[in-house]
C-alpha cells in the first residue's frame, strides 16, 4: 500500500459553545490539516508514471480546500445572537458559519469527505488545533 501526504494550514478563530472552560471564548488557532491518500497500486505510463497522484495536484486541492477558512472567525450555526452576528457581517468580518461543532475532530471528519468528494481515496485526514492537539479522522475497516 502507498500512502502519501500533503498538508496546509489556515489561521481562523473559533469558539466552543457551551463549553464549560477558556474554549467557549473566541480564540485563534493556526490549524494544520494533513490528507494522507492511499493506493494499491501507481500510475503506469505517460508524465503520472510511478505515482500514485501528483504532488502538486494534491497539495494545491489541499491548500484549496484550507485557504476557504484562512483568516476568519467559523462560527457553529445558531450558537451566537443573531444581532451580533449580523453587526459583524457588516462590519465586514469574514465569519463561517459551519454545521457542526468546529472542534478538531469535526473539522478532520468534514476535510476527508470533501477530499473524498474530489475523488481521492483517503486514508486519513489529522487536524492540528496546536503543535500538540490533533484529531484525525479514518473510516473503519469494511466501511
Ligand atoms: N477533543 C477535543 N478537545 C478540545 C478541542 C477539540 O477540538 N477537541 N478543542 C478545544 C479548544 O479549541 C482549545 O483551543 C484547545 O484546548 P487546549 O489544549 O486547552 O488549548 P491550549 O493549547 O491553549 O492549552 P494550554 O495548555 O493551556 O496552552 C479544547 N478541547
Ligand atoms: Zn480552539
Amino acid at each position: 500500500m502507498y500512502l502519501l501526504k500533503a498538508e496546509h494550514s489556515f489561521d481562523s478563530a473559533h469558539f466552543l459553545a457551551n463549553y464549560n472552560g477558556k474554549c467557549r471564548n473566541i480564540h485563534g488557532h493556526r490549524w494544520k490539516v494533513e490528507i494522507e491518500v492511499k493506493s494499491e497500486s501507481l500510475i503506469r505510463g505517460g508524465q503520472l508514471d510511478g505515482m500514485v497522484v501528483d504532488f502538486t495536484d494534491l497539495k494545491r486541492d489541499v491548500k484549496e480546500m484550507v485557504d476557504f477558512y484562512d483568516h476568519a472567525l467559523i462560527i457553529q450555526e445558531n450558537t451566537m445572537r443573531e444581532e451580533t452576528l449580523k453587526h459583524l457581517m457588516e462590519d465586514g468580518f469574514k465569519i463561517i458559519q459551519v454545521k457542526f461543532r468546529p472542534t478538531a475532530e469535526n473539522f478532520a471528519a468534514f476535510f476527508f469527505h470533501y477530499m473524498e468528494e474530489k475523488g481521492y481515496d483517503v486514508k486519513r485526514a489529522s487536524v492540528y488545533e496546536t503543535p500538540t492537539n490533533c484529531a484525525a479522522y479514518e473510516k473503519s475497516e469494511g466501511k
